[in-house]
């Protein structure tokens, strides 16, 4: 009998829950993503770019809903490539599409739970974890009501409770805050601080402060390409006065798209 040694038994350790390496993603015939070099352990990663820099063909890359053209993809430890078997992966995965379908008639806890059942979770966990998510998105109140009756920024909170039900390692929120009142938004920084404890979560904003109040490091991309990943304070640092912007992070961020638009 062969003796197995500690080292091939042991869980496989990987501290990149995303890793991209010369990724490339079309969104129709563009190439929106072209030739991404990326690495996102666990935190919240706030994911910032002009309209068009390719956020959104990204995101639907590492939620596996789009192949990649090129370049390789690994996430959660697992390559994704056409032959790969995606379904361990998309167990582990939660993603908020900018724009989510759903049944109009289902209420909140139906849409949650019917989403969690998609999702392969365990059917004796899905009751407590879909009023978990009802919960934590604070839409307590108005779980029994029709997804039809709800206001944008209460069907965003929807989205992100089906996106959190099943406990993700890897959290996708595209554009998250769009319709959320200033007060919600507050709320949302926390769940997220929160979330980003012990999973990877990317999330696309326009809002600037709204990455360096809550996320570890930024992501900046310009027409397909990775222009900074830092912290929040090396993107302050990045900004002088002479540029645009109400914050220093702002300015941060006009200056290096700037010198990379300068540098094409
Ligand atoms: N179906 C498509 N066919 C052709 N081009 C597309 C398609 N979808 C997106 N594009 C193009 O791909 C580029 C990246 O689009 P994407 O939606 O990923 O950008 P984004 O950073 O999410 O933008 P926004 O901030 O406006 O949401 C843009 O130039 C866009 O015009």
């Amino acid at each position: 009998m062969r003796t197995v040694s500690a080292a091939e038994t042991a869980p496989t350790l990987h501290p990149w829950l995303v890793h991209a390496s010369g990724l490339r993603v079309r969104a129709g015939r563009h190439l929106a993503v072209d030739g991404l070099d990326l690495a996102l352990p666990t935190g919240v990663h706030g994911l910032l770019g002009p309209n068009g820099a390719g956020k959104t063909t990204l995101m639907r890359a590492l939620s596996t809903v789009v192949e990649p053209a090129g370049g390789t993809l690994t996430l959660l430890g697992k390559p994704v490539d056409g032959r790969a078997d995606l379904r361990e992966v998309r167990r582990g995965l939660g993603y908020l599409p900018q724009q989510f379908g759903f049944y109009p008639r289902f209420t909140v806890r139906e849409f949650v739970e019917y989403l969690a059942w998609l999702k392969e979770m365990p059917k004796a966990a899905i009751p407590d974890a879909v009023q978990r998510a009802i919960d934590r998105v604070g839409l307590t109140d108005r779980a029994g009501h029709r997804m039809k009756t709800l206001s944008g920024g209460m069907l965003r909170r929807a989205g992100i409770a089906q996106a959190i039900v099943n406990d993700p390692d890897l959290l996708l929120l595209d554009e998250p805050t769009v319709g959320l009142d200033p007060e919600q938004r507050l709320d949302f920084r926390d769940l997220l601080r929160d979330l980003g404890t012990d999973s990877c979560v990317l999330v696309s904003t326009h809002l600037v402060e709204d990455v360096v109040a809550a996320c570890s490091d930024v992501v900046l991309m310009n027409e397909g390409k990775l222009v900074f990943h830092g912290t929040p304070d090396d993107l302050v640092a990045r900004g002088g006065d002479a540029d645009a912007g109400d914050s220093p992070a702002e300015r941060g961020y006009s200056a290096l798209l700037r010198k990379h638009r300068e540098g094409a």
